[in-house]
Order: C-alpha cells, then structure tokens, then sequence
C-alpha cells in the first residue's frame, strides 16, 4: 500500500491534477477484497503463470473491473499489458484493445494463444472468412474470445465494426476499451498518428465501459490532451515512477562525427558476449555503421524501415536468440522488442526528444540486471536532426530539451529526466547511477561573454553582407579555417574545436543564437542568425557563464567562481527546462 501510495502522492500530484476523491479511489483500489479478487489471483498464477503483481498493477486492474476510466503511465517493459489482459479474462463478453501496429498485435496473439486465452484481430491483412467469423463472436453471448484487438484505423473506417461495437454494447458484451501506446493520440507526444484522433467516437458511443490509455511515455500536458481527444471524462491517471535504477546513463562527446571505431571497441571490451542496440540516425547510416562494425569482427545487422518485414523479423530473431550480437537500428526498430537481456542501447546520435530517448534506451535492462545507456553527442548531429523534425509543431523545442540534457554536466541525468516527465526527484536515489553523480564536481564555470561576442560578431558580419552562415561555417570562420575574407575581420579564437562547439549551443539553447531554415527543392538547409538575446551583449555589463566538464576547458578561459555582476547560468540550473522552453 505504501509503495503506490508513494507514487500517487510524491509523483507529482499536483501537476497531475489528483485530487482528494482520486487519492480515496486509489487507496480502495490497493485493497484484495473486491468480488472478482479471488478470480484475479487466481488467473494471474493459473493462466499467466506469476507470482505477484508488480507495482501499480492490481490498482489498475480494480479500477478499470469498477468501471473508472484510467490512463496508466508505466515505463516500458513493466507489465502495462497485463492490466488489460487479466481483467478481460474475468469480465463478461470482451475487451476491446487499440494497438498502432499489427506487428503488435501478432506478438501479443501469439503470446495470448500460448498461455490459452482466446484472442483475436481484424485488421487490414484479415481474411474475409476470419473477418465475418470475429465480427459474429461479437455479439455471441458464449464470447468466443476474451480479446479483439484492432488497430485506429479500424475503427475510424469499418461501420460494419462500429454496428457490431454498438450491438455487443447494448448486450453488456463489450466489457473494456484499452488504448496501448496512448501517448500517440497528441500531436504533443512523441510519436502522433493521425488515426489516433478519431478514437474519441469509442467514448462518445459506449460511455459506460471503462477506457483505459496505456503508454510508457507521457507527460501531463500529453495526457490532458489525450483526455480531451478520447473524451474521457475524470480519468484517474497511474504513475509508476519513472526511474529505472538499474540503468546507467552516460553522455560522450563526439570528437568527430565517426564514433564507431569508440563503439566497437566498448562492444569488444566493456560488453563482450553481450546482447545490445545501436540507434543511428538514418537508414544509410544503419548499413554504414553495421558494416563498419562487422569488420571490426563484432556480429552485428541492421534493422530500418525500408527492408522487407521477413528480413527484418529475421534480424530481430537472430538478436533475440543471441546468433547476433547487436543491431544497428532506426526508430523503427522499437514497439514489441521484448528482449530481457539487453546490456547496452549505445545511441550513435542523439534522439530527437527526451522521451524518445527514454523509451528508447529503456530497451536496456528489462530483466532488472544493469545495463548501460551511452549517447555520443556530435555538434554536427543536432543541425540533422533540426531539419529533420523542421515540420513538427513541437519539434524544434523537443530537440533541444533533448540537446540541453546532453549538453549538461553538472545535474543528476535522472533528476533531468525527472523534471521533463513532471515528477519529483530525489538526486540521491541516483546511486551514482549516470555520469554526472558518478563524476562529482568534475566541472567548472567559464565566463564566455568575450567569446560569445566574438562569435556572435561573425554571424553578425555575414548577415551585413547578405550571406548566411551554417553552423560548422561558423565553427571554421571562428577557428580561422573559413574564407579569407572573414579571416582578416574577425578575431579567431584559440579554443579547442569541443569548446567552440559546446558554446555555439549553448548561445542556441539560450536565445543568443537562432535557427534560420531554407529550404531547396532537395533538402533543408540550417543556418544560424542571431536570436532575440543577442543584442543584450552589446551591453557591458551582460555576461554570460557556462559549466563544462574538467578537461574539456581551455587554460586561455578565465575560471571564475564568483561574481557580482548578473549572470545567465547554464546548463541545467533546476528550472533549466522552463528556461529552454521559452526558445
Ligand atoms: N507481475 C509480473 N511479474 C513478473 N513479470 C511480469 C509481471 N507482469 C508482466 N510481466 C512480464 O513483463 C514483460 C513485459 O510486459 P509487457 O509487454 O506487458 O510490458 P509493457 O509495459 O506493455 O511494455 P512496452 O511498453 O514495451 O509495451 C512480459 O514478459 C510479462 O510477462
């Protein structure tokens, strides 16, 4: 009781908009003694073959078996789909499940089959024999099955599965609607899909089932929004905490853009005879990189979008029965992956939002063992991504929360990551469990106000002369490396290719600098202007001061610890996030 007590009210209650009837509803929620109780128990040891529930799980499933709506925000690999699955078996009639992919949907029937709970789909590759015979199970008092999962699309297309929806409704057949990966229904959380947006005409129809939203990902305001589109009404909303202890989080720098010679040999050594994943930012890059490391003797395949599914499942099951080491992968190498043993997610370039990176490198550990979550932070990388997500409402500020947490050194990774998903954080319970507290004070705090005039006075010159500069040209212009005619006006700098990088993005993040996008017919351009802050360095009393990692420094920067004058203060202050959100 104690336990999810704890992440009811410390998990950030507040923000998550509980109140005193929710807290009443979760406390009788913690209790064994509901009717169907015995039958829970029972199924959860006879037909899933468990001991016991893990955190939050019983709550949610009496909630949902009382008939309150429910969003259940569970990292991944927890158990999100037993909290739908159980119920369904102890109900009348059946659940009505939403997934976005049959991919999906084929793991969980063959898993469902395997342990002998009737389930079925129809979807887009349904046979019309298979289709007409689940669409009269519907509405088949003897329910046929427990379980129908289709996906959004389904629904916003097929009247003929609505008509039956509304039918085995008006029975008191359909018993739950559960909607996996929730999160995709906001165009504020990190994977949208269109169809997503109709699903709200299930709640509309059917107001008395209960709904529940399942993701591993979402913060408050993607939830809210979720509520809206699904027009659920009071929701209770289920944190389990966000934390994975288990896992160790690191940021490198690149030192050039090719790191994998750095990979391959953390693979060789730190990892040896370990099952792990490389993310990689494009499907050419998943070719590259995987070929570079199979020369380098290591058994790795790549796995993107563009290869045949037989290809790709063929991949994903000689990694799951260890004939390959590592895959190399996109974004797409993602939902359904349920390896246990996964010791390493080495992000050869950084995600594009921190909740893509966390549920992407939650792939590591699932077994509870530890395991390591490494990204390489290339400079180049943030301006490719940039214009990647350039169409995306929220891209852009995604990104750089993103960058912001790799560019950090001096706040707990978790606590980080804590402050993004709303909840309140503890920066001992880190354990030395990621760079930054494993490292200590291993940072100093550089005043950069002359160079970040000097920089800014490049850009400043090559928009008088009518020209725009990118962000490695403005890297080579500053180092003295550019044309000519930039070299005899502006004062190059004799600090190291890191330290011009890292202040570059640190003016980015904090407004000094802007992104200016072009776009040819081919491809879209990321140049750098000056951001709404830059006119305050026209003012001699402005400054501005930045921590970096020891080491990385230059001796020529003046290390100052004090200072009267006003400060803008880098990276990672506790309200760094709001702070970047303005940009
Ligand atoms: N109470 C439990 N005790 C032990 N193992 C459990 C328990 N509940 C679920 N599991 C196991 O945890 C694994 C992951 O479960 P599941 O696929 O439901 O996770 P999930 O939270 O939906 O993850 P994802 O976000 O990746 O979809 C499964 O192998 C499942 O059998």
């Amino acid at each position: 009781r104690n336990l999810v007590l704890h992440h009811f009210t410390s998990g950030s209650s507040a923000v998550n908009g509980y109140n005193e009837v929710s807290v009443i509803f979760m406390l009788v929620a913690l209790s064994p003694d509901f009717s169907w109780s015995k039958e829970v128990q029972a199924k959860l040891c006879n037909v899933f073959q468990l001991s016991k529930f893990r955190p939050l799980q019983r709550a949610a499933i009496n909630l949902s078996m009382s008939g309150k709506d429910l969003f259940l925000v569970m990292p991944t690999g927890r158990g999100k789909s037993l909290c739908y699955q159980l119920p369904a078996l102890c109900s009348k009639g059946f659940t009505l499940v939403i997934a976005p992919l049959v991919s999906l949907m084929e793991d969980q029937l063959m898993y469902l089959k395997s342990i002998n709970v009737p389930a079925v789909t129809v979807n887009a590759s349904s046979t019309k024999e298979d289709s007409k015979q689940v669409l009269a199970g519907m509405t088949d008092k003897n329910s046929p099955f427990k379980l129908l999962y289709v996906t959004p699309e389904k629904i916003a297309k097929s009247k003929l599965l609505m008509s039956k929806l509304e039918k085995a409704y008006n029975m008191g057949l359909l018993a739950c609607i559960a909607v996996d990966e929730v999160h995709c229904c906001s165009q504020w959380g990190h994977d949208f899909r269109p169809d997503y947006k109709l699903l709200g005409i299930l709640k509309r129809q059917f107001p008395k089932v209960p709904l529940v939203g399942l993701t591993a990902t979402a913060t408050s305001n993607v939830l809210k929004d979720c509520q809206k589109i699904l027009c659920v009404q009071e929701p209770i909303t289920l944190t389990a905490p966000f934390n994975r202890p288990n896992l160790y989080y690191e940021i490198r720098f690149k030192h050039n853009e090719d790191c994998t010679h750095q990979i391959a040999e953390l693979i060789r050594e730190r990892y040896k005879n370990q099952s792990g994943i490389v993310y990689v930012f494009s499907q050419k890059d998943a070719e590259v990189v995987a070929t570079d490391l199979q020369k380098r003797n290591i058994l790795a395949q790549p796995y993107h979008a563009s290869m045949e599914p037989s290809d790709k499942s063929l991949v994903h099951q000689r990694w799951s029965s260890k004939k390959i080491q590592v895959v190399v992968a996109t974004v797409a190498f993602g939902m359904g992956i349920d390896k246990a043993d996964v010791r390493f997610v080495i992000h050869h370039t950084i995600s594009k939002s921190i909740e893509n990176y966390y549920q992407e490198s939650g792939r590591a550990g699932r077994d509870d063992g530890s395991a390591d979550c490494i990204v390489f932070f290339g400079f180049a990388d943030i301006f490719r991504i940039s214009t990647m997500v350039v169409m995306e409402n929220t891209g852009q500020q995604k990104l750089k929360n993103m960058v912001a947490y790799c560019q950090n050194v001096d706040r707990c990774r978790r606590a980080m990551m804590a402050i993004h998903f709303d909840e309140v954080w503890n920066d001992d319970e880190c354990n030395q469990m990621c760079d930054v507290c494993r490292h200590g004070n291993d940072y100093i705090t550089m005043d950069i106000t002359k160079h970040a005039r000097d920089v800014v006075a490049i850009v400043e010159m090559a928009s008088s002369m009518d020209e725009k500069l990118t962000p490695l040209k403005v890297c080579d212009a500053w180092m003295g490396k550019g044309p000519a005619k930039y070299r005899k006006t502006i004062k190059v700098t004799s600090l190291s290719r890191v330290e011009v990088e890292s202040i570059i993005i640190h003016l980015l993040l904090h407004g000094y600098f802007s992104e200016d996008f072009s776009f040819t017919p081919y491809t879209t351009h990321f140049y750098l202007k000056l951001g709404r802050k830059a006119a305050l360095l026209k003012n001699g009393n402005h400054s501005i001061t930045m921590k970096m990692r020891r080491g990385m420094s230059h001796a020529t920067v003046r290390v100052h610890k004090f200072s009267r004058r006003f400060h803008i203060s880098c990276a990672s202050a506790p309200g760094f996030f709001n702070d970047s959100s303005k940009f």
